[in-house]
């Protein structure tokens, strides 16, 4: 049994990985982080202090789903205590991520960051990797509910990044185009434009255009409900309790 904690248990993340791991026979749900004391009864201690619950309960592994801020100082603390963490929080920045790995490498502890955790959406980023050898024009349009802190989202990061890998930088669209409203073209990420979306009724969803003379080439991938992102969760779970190194992506746990 892997004893697990999760930390923002009544996010909409956070109740459903509580669920999962609840019903998991391979998992021991020992405690969770929470920002206060919380009138939800859990089948666990509720913790404030990831301190005092680390000494406490010794977890094997701290599953963060709360925010940019919060998941880098509960990140931290778990590795620094030697516990492995599997983190869904998105909106770290590059010096962030270094500085975890950085922290793995030292305490000789495993970490997973998982921009996302869904299947469809990790085939999604790989087959526009794939696509970007041959057409190197693309633009990547997310779309959330109107609740989410980060923009662009950390799925379309990821996804510009391992486009990158197989793409020339270069600037989109007319030499001389100009913004009339500033932001009309969205961010830039050496030239690949994204676009992020914040609507209420939306749950996470994502497509990735590439043109080409005469053609379009839409992926596209949808998560109706946060079920869907729970069989990542698990494989991160018990994949990082067989190492002691920092892993960027589920598309490195996959074949
Ligand atoms: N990697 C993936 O596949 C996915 C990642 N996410 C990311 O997960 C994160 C959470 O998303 P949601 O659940 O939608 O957000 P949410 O806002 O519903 O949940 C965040 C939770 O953190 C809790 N929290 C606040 N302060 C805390 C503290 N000091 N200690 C412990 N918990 C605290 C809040 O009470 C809240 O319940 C976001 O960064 C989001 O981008 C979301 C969906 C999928
Ligand atoms: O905040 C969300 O909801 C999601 N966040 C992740 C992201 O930033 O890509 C994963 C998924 O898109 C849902």
């Amino acid at each position: 049994m892997i004893r697990v904690a999760i930390a923002g248990p009544r996010g909409n993340m956070g109740k459903e990985a509580v669920k999962m791991v609840m019903m998991s026979s391979n998992f021991d749900l020992i405690a969770v982080l929470d920002s206060k004391e919380t009138m939800i009864p859990f089948s666990c201690p509720v913790f404030t202090d990831l301190d005092q619950l680390i000494t406490e309960c010794q977890p094997d592994v701290l599953v963060d789903l709360t925010s940019p801020e919060l998941g880098m100082k509960h990140t931290t603390l778990a590795l620094e205590n030697k516990v492995h963490a599997v983190v869904g929080t998105t909106g770290f920045s590059e010096r962030d991520l270094e500085k975890l790995k950085n922290l793995c490498e030292h305490h000789q502890v495993g970490c997973i960051i998982a921009p996302n955790f869904s299947i469809g959406a990790v085939l999604m980023m790989k087959f526009a990797e794939q696509a970007a050898r041959y057409m190197s024009d693309v633009e990547i349009i997310e779309m959330h509910h109107d609740r989410k802190l980060d923009a662009p989202s950390g799925t379309a990061l990821k996804t510009a990044e391992m486009i990158g890998t197989l793409r020339e930088p270069h600037q989109q669209g007319h030499p001389d185009e100009k913004e009339t409203h500033p932001g009309a073209r969205g961010a830039s990420l050496d030239g690949i434009r994204l676009h992020s979306v914040r609507l209420p009724g939306l749950v996470a969803h994502q497509q990735v255009l590439f043109g080409g003379n005469g053609q379009l080439l839409t992926l596209r991938h949808d998560s109706f409900n946060r079920e869907s992102f729970m069989p990542g969760v698990a494989l991160c779970i018990e994949e990082v309790m067989k190492r002691n190194t920092f892993i960027y992506g589920l598309e490195h746990l996959i074949d």
